[in-house]
């Protein structure tokens, strides 16, 4: 089994170290799961519970002050499991990893989300809240009474940085941006299976209801027979080119997968000015990873069977 993790793309984090920890441990868990499929998820499941990423606790709040979670998974036949806006679950991954296996379906939203995942044993109402989460809501005044205000509010702010808080033009402020970019994923290969699986809290300062690339096929997280793909930063510029797809389908089109991330993530910044990053694992067993922003870690384990 061969794993790779990432931990968002975004500015420099603030302790690296510890990240990179949490990071190692993550794919050392997974690696130990026999298929890739449990492999992606169990890495996953570990960076959720770390307050230091932003998926499952530690996560974005939205503009109502409500926190809400997406994820994907994807094997590579092409099975598919999604769900979105989900408040108070912390493994978002393995919700959408019963939608993929219980459910004739490949994406479940909101309350009903939340309502499979109680019914099957996943534990809902956490408390998906940090001190850092608290503190940052604290200082960002958000105006109640609904959408428009709140929507005034968000429309000067979001988007005026990358996910990290680079500035594209204005910085909204360093604790309006700051940590907004740790979603997770994982992507993995044992034989000739591969899987893919990506995991957030969203972005700071987005709409209530808000829902990014994480949780859309091809654009957060893909898998083909011949490449598992995980995809973090900027949401909105990653669905609309969907940058997990376009990455396999440079794997597809025979190139080698630090080749096609090093592509995928030129022609995204060619065609959005955002910032994202990409992991990918081919069928080859070689690994990829590009980012145009300040810094993405990743963590890789492998073991021989
Ligand atoms: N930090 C991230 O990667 C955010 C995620 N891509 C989203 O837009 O929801």
């Amino acid at each position: 089994m061969q794993l790779l993790v990432h931990g968002g793309a975004g500015s420099d984090p603030a302790d690296p170290d510890a990240r990179q920890a949490v990071l190692e441990q993550a794919a050392d868990a997974g690696v130990e799961r026999s298929t890739p499929v449990a492999a992606v998820e169990t890495a996953v499941t570990v960076l959720e519970s770390d307050p230091r990423f932003n998926a499952g606790v530690g996560s974005a709040v939205q503009s109502d002050g409500e926190i809400r979670t997406d994820a994907g998974i994807m094997t590579d036949d092409r099975t598919v499991g999604a769900v979105c806006s989900m408040p108070g679950v912390e493994h978002a991954i393995s919700v959408a990893r019963l939608v993929m296996e219980e459910t004739p379906h490949g994406f479940v939203s909101g309350e009903h989300a939340v309502a499979l995942a109680d019914a099957y044993g996943i534990e809902t109402d956490v408390d998906l809240w940090s001190s850092r989460t608290r503190e940052k809501w604290a200082d960002l005044e958000v105006p109640t009474g609904g959408p428009k205000p709140q929507l005034e509010w968000i429309r000067d702010r979001y988007g005026q940085s990358d996910p990290a808080g680079s500035s594209r033009n204005e910085p909204a402020g360093e604790s309006a941006t700051s940590h907004d970019h740790d979603t997770v994923g994982a992507v993995a290969l044992d034989g000739n299976a591969l899987a893919a699986a990506t995991s957030t809290g969203g972005r700071w300062l987005a709409l209530a209801g808000r829902v990014g690339d994480v949780p859309q096929v091809g654009a957060g997280f893909y898998c083909s027979p011949a490449a598992a793909v995980s995809a973090t930063g900027a949401g909105e510029d990653i669905a609309r080119v969907t940058l997990s797809q376009r990455t396999a389908r440079h794997i597809e089109r025979g190139c080698d997968a630090e080749t096609a991330t090093t592509l995928a993530i030129e022609e995204f910044a060619e065609l959005t000015g955002a910032t994202a990053g990409v992991i990918a694992l081919d069928a080859r067993g070689t690994l990829g990873s590009a980012y145009n922003s300040a810094a993405m870690q990743t963590a890789r384990a492998v073991r021989e069977r």
